[in-house]
């Protein structure tokens, strides 16, 4: 194995690319092989596919020569009482030489749903290039980022260079369901964490066709509101007129969330928002966005706010109410005329820093309740917390981030942040207290979660060579701190002439 040396490490990379682009069409064929994988989770009748998912991963991870632990997340209770296992969660190691930095990447290999029928053009799972995009359920989600990942440690063992940083990776199987159980495993594995410096994860999007890292998201409540009227549903030529509707109510709560201009009618709900500093605000400025094209990937006509600056405020720092669904409700073909019973509304409000869960959490079921009571209504109102995931920021001085810059090379990245959630990175955040950064390889236009997901063939050979780049430039500052020799502070004294 040949040893790292940092002043050839113009050649390496170069040699690095070489190797990448020439191996282009493998990268793509594991995708591909990935993809045909059918490994959604919120079907427990895909559980074996799965679980076959993480196994194949986890091979995969020890052929690079890493030490790979499984870790059983146990038994997943089905609505009907029935239980299936949850796929294993897989912790890994390469490499734990003390000299040199450890980054632990993060990802999922569980998919979202996907049906031809919901208007896919080919098969999900047969994964189709079409005009250099490489469409497939898991192409950018989360699929082709863990594999570039992958490929980029592959290339330094196939070329038997020395990987210059230690890696570890921890990869779940249940991301798109809620990340059951990966909490605990963080809490209970602290060992495993406390020699990583910095964390990684490639779980999202760029905001345009410009390389970016992100720097933070926003968090998530997520409300279901239940209103029942009686025991069972009834007929509305025979109960019409002479009940308290379950889903009138219902729905006179869930409009009296949002108004048309998008604001929040909960009293209170902005009082924690951080206000915008004019520091901040000259931010989004600069940054690279093209609001008709993201109308056009969004498929809507008018957006809520007609400047980028709202815009992206919109998505990146301020909070938005959005109603998802109504269970119980009837949503099937034809004019059934139903009373249903019991439904459930279902919504969520988009947290941002300084908002406090159980400060969110109180002042919703208060204006609910307050709504409810103008109604009069004797039907049983529940207002439940479902889920409550916090937002996330990070220093964009770390470390990590220096070294990304420099790994894009091409064009300074924009610094973004990402108006959905990722749970984990607060999570990392609060509970290993480590530098957490996350860097997109794939497109705005990717569709994640949507009919024909795809990546480019580009984004992911690109994100390929990032990260093996960014294995380097890591290295090199991590051993100019280590040395005492912090770079960013060079970089001050200089400019200050001393
Ligand atoms: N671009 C990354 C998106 C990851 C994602 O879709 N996360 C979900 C998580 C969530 C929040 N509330 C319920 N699930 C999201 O909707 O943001
Ligand atoms: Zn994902
Ligand atoms: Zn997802």
């Amino acid at each position: 194995m040949l040893p790292l040396e940092t002043n050839g490490s113009e050649d390496l990379m170069t040699d690095l690319f070489t190797y990448i682009d020439g191996h282009q069409d493998e990268f793509v064929q594991s995708l591909k092989e990935w993809i045909a994988i059918p490994s959604d989770s919120s079907d427990p009748l895909l559980r074996k596919e799965l679980i076959k998912m993480v196994e194949i991963t986890a091979e995969r991870i020890q052929a690079l020569g890493a030490t790979v632990e499984l870790i059983d997340m146990g038994q997943e209770q089905l609505n009907d009482g029935q239980s299936v296992p949850f796929p294993k969660a897989i912790l890994a190691q390469l490499g734990n030489d003390p000299s040199k930095a450890t980054i632990c990447f993060y990802g999922h290999v569980d998919v979202q749903p996907a049906k031809m029928e919901d208007g896919w053009i080919t098969d999900p799972y047969n994964m189709t290039e079409r005009n250099e995009n490489l469409y497939g359920r898991g192409a950018t989600d989360n699929k082709g980022p863990v594999l570039a990942w992958i490929n980029a440690v592959d290339t330094y063992k196939a070329l038997n260079q020395e990987i210059p940083v230690n890696i570890k990776f921890i990869i779940e199987g249940v991301e798109e369901t809620g990340s059951q159980g990966l909490e605990d495993l963080i809490k209970g594995n602290s060992s495993f964490f406390s020699d990583v410096d910095y964390i990684v994860i490639s779980d999202n999007v760029r905001l345009s066709r410009k390389p970016a890292l992100t720097y933070g998201t926003r968090g998530d409540a997520y409300f279901f509101v239940e209103v029942q009227s009686g025991t069972k549903d009834l007929h509305s030529g025979t109960f019409g007129g002479i009940i308290h509707e379950s889903m009138r109510d219902l729905v006179y709560l869930l409009a009296n969330l949002v108004d048309s201009s998008g604001h929040i009618l909960i009293p209170g709900i902005y009082d924690d928002v951080s206000p915008l500093t004019e520091e901040e605000r000259k931010l989004y400025d600069d940054i690279d966005f093209d609001l008709e094209e993201h109308q056009n990937n969004s498929g809507v006509n008018t957006f809520l706010y007609s400047t980028k600056e709202e815009i992206l405020q919109h998505l990146w720092r301020y909070p938005c109410l959005s109603i998802h669904g109504i269970e119980g409700a009837f949503s099937g073909y034809g004019s059934k005329t139903v009373i249903p019973g019991k439904v459930i509304g279902k919504f969520s409000i988009r947290l941002v820093p300084d908002m406090k869960i159980p400060v969110v959490n109180k002042q919703v079921i208060n204006h609910l309740k307050s709504v409810f009571a103008k109604l009069k209504s004797p039907n049983k109102l529940v207002v439940t917390l479902q889920i409550g995931a916090l937002p996330w920021i990070a220093n964009v001085n770390d470390l990590q981030y220096e070294a990304a810059r420099n790994a894009i090379r091409k064009v300074t990245p924009e610094m973004i942040r990402d108006g959905s959630t990722i749970p984990l990175a607060r999570i990392f955040q609060d509970l290993t207290k480590k530098s957490i950064m996350m860097l997109p390889i794939g497109g705005a236009d990717d569709g994640e979660h949507s009919q024909n997901e795809k990546i480019s063939r580009s984004n992911y050979i690109q994100g390929t060579k990032i990260f093996a780049s960014f294995f380097l430039e890591l290295a090199k500052l991590h051993k100019d701190l280590q040395m005492n020799n912090d770079p960013l502070t060079i970089k001050t004294s200089q400019q200050n002439g001393s």
